[in-house]
């Protein structure tokens, strides 16, 4: 896929994609397919699937993605302290509704009325009248008794429970860290191979993060972090803990098993709109076409899920277990697109992109420094129908600035760093450029030709450049210039 028709594309739809890879998708016909349907960003989930697995779908990403000249981001997204399940014999058990079961830590495999989990601390965070959700809190037993390894329980909502299905104790303080020790592995492993984000899972501080971002800086790795939001601590803590990272999650599926259900879509919304004011691109994750995993066509409230998330003006939706173990891996994204392509025409004729400008311009005064300048980008490039705005960075501050007031025209992100080229392709609109030269000394002449040569824009069109932005204050001097090609 060349540049033109990623042009094409992002001029039809600004929301990115994220798919997660798995048995569906690690197979390199299926990944061409993903990409060509509008996958902007995979997704390898640390908690499934073996180094070798994720290696071998790694490599065929980026030689796929390298063919096609597209600049496909990849983040490994770390397990953290998610408690599961472990192996059944026949791959599944079944519980039924008010009989008694054992939930054990004993490195075993499970059977009928024995469920294990590798998280050796359970019987100790537990006590007698706590509640464990299993799958999601699709299943539910109420603890009766705990004897060492042992924790009896009596089964309150029964079902089919599968292999590795996470575990939750909403309410029980866990005293597993963040960062576990396998998470440590996986991350130095995911770095080594290239990633672009490691995402944390069940982050509840500040700091964390910065536990993270320290393992990424001592190795000497640029990985940007994505925070996932799965935890009420997390929503306390919102603004302090996405100042310090470089995206955020939501991630719906623990989220609403540690709220309560009808909590999530507000806290989605909060989270949406803080993210955006902070400058930082944002997801939206879990159950997004879900029935698709099964079904050629989704259900009504699916689309209108990935509808409203759009409107809400989230950078990303995500696709999980769709794209990873469904069936219809390519079908999905198709709809996914078609989805967010839909909605987009609707809220640009009725300029409701706009509205969500002025949504920000009501933050108290003075806005902070970055929005002023990102928001007179985006109405000048308007007034004056340029073709394209044009953003150069070095650490991507000035594009993700721009990209976080929604503008009508689209935006060019040129970065001569390859791994800030890829992470642009996770922001709203943003349509990532890899240059050879920084534009340091001729910044016009660069957006003249990056304009020129994208097929943006022609002799004689206006675009827009803006630069200079740097979190020291110091060093922070955007400019914005007006330039005819
Ligand atoms: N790499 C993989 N290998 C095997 N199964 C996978 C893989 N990725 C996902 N799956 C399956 O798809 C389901 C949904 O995917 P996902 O949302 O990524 O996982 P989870 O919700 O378990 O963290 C998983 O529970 C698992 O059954
Ligand atoms: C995206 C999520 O995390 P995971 O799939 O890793 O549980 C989630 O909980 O919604
Ligand atoms: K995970
Ligand atoms: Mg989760």
């Amino acid at each position: 896929m060349g540049i033109k028709t990623e042009l094409d594309l992002l001029h039809s739809r600004r929301t990115k994609i994220v798919a997660t890879l798995g048995p569906s998708s690690n197979d390199a016909a299926i990944i061409r397919q993903l990409i060509e349907s509008g996958v902007n960003v995979f997704r390898m989930n640390m908690s499934h699937g073996s180094h070798e697995d994720h290696e071998a779908t790694y490599e065929k990403v980026r030689s796929i993605a390298n063919e096609l000249n597209n600049p496909i981001a990849i983040f490994a997204d770390l397990c953290g302290p998610k408690i599961r399940t472990g192996l059944f014999k026949n791959g599944q058990i079944t519980l039924t509704t008010d009989s008694t079961i054992t939930v054990t830590t004993r490195d075993i495999t499970g059977e009928a009325h024995l469920i294990p989990s590798q998280y050796s601390a359970l019987a100790d965070d537990v006590n007698p009248g706590d509640r464990i959700l299993l799958d999601d809190g699709k299943l539910e037993l109420l603890v009766c008794s705990i004897d060492d390894t042992e924790i009896t329980c009596k089964v309150t909502q029964g079902g089919t429970l599968k292999d590795k299905k996470g575990i939750n104790l909403p309410g029980v303080a866990v005293s597993a860290p963040s960062l576990t020790q396998k998470d440590k592995q996986d991350a130095q492993f995911a770095l080594n191979l290239g990633v672009d984000f490691l995402a944390l899972s069940f982050v509840r501080t500040e700091a964390d993060v910065l536990q993270l971002r320290k393992l990424i800086d001592d190795g000497g790795f640029q990985s940007g972090i994505i925070s996932k939001f799965e935890k009420p601590e997390a929503l306390i803590n919102a603004s302090s803990i996405i100042k310090v990272s470089d995206a955020i999650m939501v991630a719906r599926g623990d989220l609403g098993v540690e709220l309560k259900p009808e909590q999530v879509p507000v806290a989605q919304r909060k989270l949406i709109n803080r993210a955006r004011n902070l400058n930082r691109p944002v997801i939206v994750a879990t159950q997004m076409l879900e029935s698709m995993m099964e079904n050629t066509h989704p259900s009504r409230a699916e689309v209108s899920d990935i509808s409203q998330a759009v409107a809400e003006g989230v950078d990303a939706v995500m696709l999980s277990g769709e794209t990873a173990a469904g069936s219809y891996p390519v079908q999905t994204v198709r709809m996914m697109a078609r989805i967010i392509q839909q909605t987009e025409a609707y809220l640009f004729e009725e300029n409701n992109f706009a509205d969500l400008e002025r949504h920000l311009s009501q933050m108290d005064t003075p806005i902070p420094f970055g929005h002023a300048i990102a928001h007179s980008t985006a109405n000048m490039a308007k007034q004056m129908e340029a073709k394209v705005i044009i953003s150069l960075s070095n650490s991507g501050m000035s594009a993700v600035t721009i990209s976080s007031a929604r503008p009508t025209v689209p935006l060019l992100a040129i970065s001569c760093n390859p791994g800030t080229y890829r992470r642009f392709n996770l922001q709203w609109g943003t349509l990532p450029i890899l240059a050879e030269d920084a534009g340091n000394t001729h910044p016009n002449k660069l957006a003249r030709r990056v304009a020129r040569d994208s097929g943006a824009a022609q002799e004689g069109d206006f675009i827009v450049l803006v630069r200079g932005f740097a979190s020291n204050p110091k060093l922070n001097t955007p400019s914005i210039t007006l330039l005819t090609v």
